[in-house]
């Protein structure tokens, strides 16, 4: 059994996360239910930090807060001093509502509105990165007519490939994201932020994309980044404050994952950035990292019941829990894969390969498959682990399934932080139909 972080199993011979007992969860808070292990989150935040400080580098670590974002975690990067990477009005608004410093939020998004764009400037948040032509133009006008300076960093895409899901790669050159570093985009996009009177450019920022167990992209992405900063430090005597180099460091998920740790991430880039300014001469830039999967995914699992079985002979044997696609949609999109136990019975020997389906209206709503476990049944609780980042941050309400709560479980405590969805909220928004029907 895989596990991890605070999680272990008590003398009742039950899961327990944070030393909370799972089923304790499950009778007060019901399923399915997102659990998240605050000592890791902070174990984690902390190791960060740690390195940066030990390799000597003014750096900002920042939580890229789409991986999972509600009031106690804006809260809980708060107390674990991190900044914050948010890329819409409504995480934005998120962060606001948790009195996060403005000043260390980050604003990203590759089509910020008008309206995102003047939150972020009535808020003084601390950085806006700037994706395209259309927003450092509209960001130009909205400074001077709000007769103010706004810090930014251009995200450049730098044509990397990294090794990832084609869904979550965002360097390489055919992509919706950044100004491109090697067609002219990229030094226009300079031009016009140096000698702006509204635009402090800060730097460059650079993400290649998310899961990445390797080094090599960040390393290939920091040298061809350099090059240019080079150029332009040579061209128009430029030189950044700031160096970006984004999220993505990948996490285990199952035993065919296996990443290195996440300080091994930043000691190798950062030796990297140390010879690129020492190959051209230049004063190592201010290191800004996005981590989001990295933080928070481990630290969160997910608590179902088991319910109705399904047996194909020779071919499969189904087993639902009453969730799905509307709570993790992962396996859904990426393909992505996940490891569980029977909370209620983790040690039990494995009797056979079942697969986890989902309660969605849809084929393809299967959690898990071809998962070994004990025979189970409605009596069961299944835990999924490291649903912590993009599971909460992703769920729906596809066929009006609403969404679970999450607790924080810390030091033997739980605390309820996102409540439960009713069936009225739901509805809360709806209006009813105004005319009548037309007698035919
Ligand atoms: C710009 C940016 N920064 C940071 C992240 C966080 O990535 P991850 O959760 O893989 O660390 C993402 C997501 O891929 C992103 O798009
Ligand atoms: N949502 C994705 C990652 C994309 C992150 C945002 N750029 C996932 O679950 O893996």
């Amino acid at each position: 059994m895989f596990l991890h972080g605070t999680s272990n199993v008590n003398d009742k011979g039950h899961l327990e996360i944070g030393g909370v007992d799972t089923l304790e969860i499950v009778k007060e808070f019901g399923t399915p239910v997102y659990v998240y292990d605050v000592a890791l989150i902070r174990e984690r935040a902390r190791g960060f930090k740690e390195t940066f400080d030990k390799l000597g580098v003014k750096a900002q670590v920042a939580y890229a807060s789409k991986a999972f974002s509600t009031l106690a975690m804006i809260q809980l990067v708060e107390q674990e001093g991190l900044s914050l990477d948010v890329v819409s009005g409504g995480e934005l608004y998120t962060a606001l509502a948790a009195e996060f410093p403005v000043g260390k939020i980050h604003f990203h998004g590759n089509n910020k509105s008008r309206e995102e764009l003047s939150m972020a400037l009535e808020h003084e948040i601390g950085c806006i990165v700037v994706d395209n032509f259309h927003e450092l133009k509209m960001l130009e006008e909205l400074c001077r007519e709000k007769e103010v300076k706004a810090n930014i960093l251009l995200r450049v895409t730098p044509g990397i490939e990294a090794h990832t899901h084609d869904y979550i790669l965002t360097g390489q050159e055919d992509s919706k994201f950044g100004f491109d570093l090697q067609n002219g985009q990229a030094e226009s996009a300079v031009k016009i932020g140096m000698h702006s009177d509204f635009l402090n450019l800060l730097g460059i920022h650079c993400h290649i994309g998310s899961q990445i167990f390797e080094t090599t992209g960040f390393i290939l992405a920091a040298r061809k980044i350099f090059e240019k900063l080079n150029h332009w430090k040579e061209t128009y005597s430029y030189e950044v404050k700031v160096l970006n180099l984004g999220g993505g460091f990948g996490i285990r998920y199952t035993n065919e994952d296996a990443p290195i740790p996440a300080s091994q991430y930043v000691e190798e880039i950062i030796l990297e950035v140390k010879e690129q300014a020492r190959i051209f001469g230049m004063t190592i830039p201010e290191i800004w990292i996005e981590p989001g999967r990295s933080l928070v995914g481990d630290a969160g699992t997910t608590l179902y019941q088991v319910g109705s079985r399904k047996e194909v002979p020779n071919v499969r044997n189904y087993l639902a829990v009453d969730g799905g696609m509307s709570d993790n949609i992962r396996p859904a999109l990426y393909e992505a894969k996940y490891e569980a136990v029977l909370a209620n019975r983790p040690l039990d020997e494995v009797e056979e390969t079942v697969s986890i389906a989902g309660k969605c209206c849809e084929s393809g709503d299967m959690l898990i498959w071809d998962l070994p476990l004990p025979k189970a049944g409605k009596e069961d609780v299944l835990a999924v682990f490291c649903t912590g980042a993009y599971g909460y941050s992703m769920a729906n309400n596809y066929n009006r399934i609403p969404k679970p709560p999450v607790v924080f479980v810390e030091n033997g405590q739980v605390t309820l932080v996102v409540r439960r969805e009713t069936y009225a909220d739901l509805v809360r928004h709806d209006l009813p139909l105004k005319v009548k029907a037309q007698n035919k």
